[in-house]
């Protein structure tokens, strides 16, 4: 774990002494847009033009950020447009590794560099923050476009339209400012509580993020109780969001991450729910709980100093949901 000073590559864990114990997690420092015909995007400046095979990601498939942008690249039908490289689940001293001997790790099948902080110096030789999955990248210019899910998500959602892509409207028009509220509650509770809670390194802290946590898991149980999806009966964006969060809840937050008043399987409509998302249109393949497994207890050594990885739960995630009903 590290992060790179002025392009040179620095081994340390996240800074907790400066904020009384908790995590503070970065802003993402690429913030470019892919749009149809490369006109300016959100930030208001010139985007990068949507072409076939024109651009690539690197995903860890452990990181439930990362994990946002293959299912919306699945969903939208966009695996023949964007080609992907998969990380080695361990992040140690080096941080994210392109080693493929792992199964499921790819390495870098564009510059063969052994490590994803040479990526983000190629993109920026004097980049200074944090390396972080997913980056999706630009073959063409040979730069990084974005390294924020959120974006990312957002723009694989209708840059690519004209090139063939799925159907299906997961940010539509009607629904935008319920979703945007929706994202930002979750981010703040759920997607990154669990990380509030874990990287905690005071009782203080972890305790200011464990009771929101559950809190928003009990309000959100409640709405997945009276309609199939967090804004009604289709699944948008918001949905793909929380669902990464709660697939890896009870195999690695609940215990690695100290978040153990409820395990999801405790809740009868959110378990549903997130079953009911992992049996939707084959996203079940997007899914890989040895890499989720391995990345987050063997790398984190000093919440899990042994590295061991315990083998439950076991769950079926093929039994019927009954969401439909
Ligand atoms: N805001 C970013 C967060 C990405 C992120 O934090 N990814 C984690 C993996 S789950 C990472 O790469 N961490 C490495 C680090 O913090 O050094 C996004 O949503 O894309």
């Amino acid at each position: 774990m590290g992060l790179l000073v002025n392009g040179q590559w620095k081994d340390q864990w996240y800074d907790t002494d400066s904020t009384n114990g908790k995590f503070v997690r970065d802003d993402s420092r690429f913030r470019h847009w892919l749009t149809p015909n490369g006109e300016a995007g959100p930030d208001g400046q010139q985007g990068f033009k949507a072409e076939a095979g024109r651009y690539h990601l690197y995903v860890s498939l452990a990181c439930p950020w990362a994990h946002r942008t293959l299912i919306a690249r699945h969903l939208k039908g966009l695996e023949k447009l964007i080609t992907v490289d998969v990380v080695h689940p361990l992040m140690l001293d080096n941080g994210w590794t392109l080693a493929s001997n792992f199964t499921g790790a790819t390495g870098d099948s564009l510059y063969q560099h052994d490590f994803l902080h040479q990526v983000y110096t190629r993109a920026k030789s004097d980049y200074s923050g944090r390396v972080t999955v997913p980056v999706l990248w630009d073959k063409k210019t040979h730069t990084i476009v974005s390294n924020e899910s959120a974006d990312i998500i957002r723009m694989f959602n209708d840059a690519f339209n004209e090139f063939g892509a799925t159907e299906g409207d997961y940010y539509p028009k009607n629904k935008r400012e319920e979703i945007d509220q929706l994202n930002n509650w979750i981010y703040d509770h759920i997607n990154n509580g669990v990380y509030k809670a874990g990287f905690a390194t005071t009782q203080d802290a972890y305790n200011e993020a464990v009771m929101p946590l559950f809190a928003a898991l009990d309000k959100a149980d409640k709405v997945l109780s009276y309609q199939r999806f967090l804004t009604g009966s289709d699944m948008t964006e918001a949905d793909i969001r929380l669902f990464t969060t709660l697939i890896r809840f009870d195999e690695v937050y609940h215990g690695h991450f100290k978040c153990n008043i409820r395990r999801i399987a405790d809740y009868t409509h959110l378990f549903g729910y997130m079953k009911d998302i992992y049996q939707t249109q084959n996203i079940a393949n997007t899914v890989n709980f040895n890499h989720i497994k391995t990345h987050y207890y063997a790398s984190h050594k000093t919440i899990n100093p042994t590295g061991i990885i315990p083998s439950g739960p076991q769950y079926n995630l093929d039994t019927p949901h009954g969401r439909d009903a």
